[in-house]
């Protein structure tokens, strides 16, 4: 298993920034997650799991403790309309896997750039679908390094919430129940969804999805485009000129810049029309 020292994390998120994890680790196997976590528990360590970091920002004073990447735990296995996927999965690839299979449900996450752990964690969802509409249970690492199976009800989803989220468990794989369908019309579904993604997100830039939840009554990025923010800029982070609820690196940004372009954002929102953005990405990690 690889294990890095003092690595800087901003070569692992999408926005490209973060400090360092004191110890990285790409356990392969649940087995490998286990002895880490005994280790950490041991040696009074804290433990951070990360995805695909696609909607994270990890502050410049980086991590301390134990940092583990799932990526390497990335098997999806299909039986009939039932598909498994290793937390390490990356959420387009656990799509493509199902659309060769003929499986349709999950076409909504075609573009979604998270792992199937963060998936899971943040209930991922975007045109119309979200993971709590296809997962029927997951396996989960408790903090006393017990492997529990957790069935839908008891994962508690709601908007961008599963339960995983206050329990500190690490996700380790989820089950989909799909529905048999036409793989022609699913992949036309999946490059559909993709063309009106790329047509209205910054792609090619990076970033951390969207950075605010959706207020009750409005779009976050409708109120920041309307208070004239797009193109605002600290450092190398700027509110996206294509699509006002995302903050992209133009210009070599640090996560204190993404930080201080968020307060910017809130309190000018708060300003003018009232309204409270809370962030949809996890902020971890220290200060500097
Ligand atoms: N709709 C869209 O277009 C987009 C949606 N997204 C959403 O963001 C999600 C982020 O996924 P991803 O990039 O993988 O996650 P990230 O690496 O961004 O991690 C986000 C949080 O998820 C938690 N997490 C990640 N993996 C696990 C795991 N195996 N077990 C427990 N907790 C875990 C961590 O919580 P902690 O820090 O507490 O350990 C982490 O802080 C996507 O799946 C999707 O929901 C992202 C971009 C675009
Ligand atoms: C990117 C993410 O998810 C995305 C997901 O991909 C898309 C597609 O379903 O819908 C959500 O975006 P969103 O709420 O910004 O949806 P959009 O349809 O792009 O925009 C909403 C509304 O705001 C308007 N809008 C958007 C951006 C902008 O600069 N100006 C503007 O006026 C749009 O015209 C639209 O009327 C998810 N975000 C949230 C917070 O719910 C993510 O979670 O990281």
């Amino acid at each position: 298993m690889d294990i890095f020292l003092d690595e800087p994390l901003s070569k692992y998120t999408n926005t490209k920034t973060g400090g360092k994890a004191d110890i990285l680790a790409f356990p392969e196997s649940v087995d490998h997650i286990q002895q880490l976590v005994q280790y950490a528990n041991e040696n009074q360590l804290s433990i951070t799991v990360i995805g695909n970091a696609s909607n994270l920002i990890v502050r410049d004073g980086g991590i301390r403790g134990l940092t583990l990447i799932l990526t390497k735990m990335n098997k999806i296995t299909v039986h009939e309309n039932v598909l498994i996927a290793q937390a390490g999965a990356s959420f387009i690839e656990t799509t493509k896997v199902a659309q060769a299979n003929s499986l349709s449900g999950i076409e909504f996450a075609a573009g979604i750039p998270g792992s199937i752990g963060g998936a899971v964690f943040m209930n991922a969802g975007a045109y119309g679908g979200s993971v709590q509409d296809v997962v029927v249970s997951a396996d989960v690492l408790t903090p006393d390094d017990q492997v529990l199976h957790l069935d839908k009800q008891e994962l508690d989803f709601g908007y961008r919430h599963c339960s995983v989220q206050e329990n500190n468990q690490i996700v380790l794989a989820a089950t989909f129940e799909l529905s048999h369908g036409s793989r022609d019309k699913i992949q036309k579904e999946m490059d559909h969804l993709n063309e009106l993604r790329a047509a209205k997100q910054p792609l090619d830039l990076p970033s951390c999805g969207s950075v605010f939840k959706r207020p009750e009554g409005y779009f976050a990025g409708k109120l920041i485009h309307d208070a004239g923010l797009q193109g605002f800029q600290i450092g190398g982070a700027q509110v996206s000129k294509k699509h006002a609820g995302f903050i992209v690196n133009v210009d070599k940004a640090t996560a204190t810049d993404y930080l201080n372009v968020i307060k910017h954002v809130q309190a000018t929102v708060k300003e003018k029309f009232g309204v409270n953005l809370e962030t949809e990405v996890r902020i971890i990690g220290d200060n500097e």
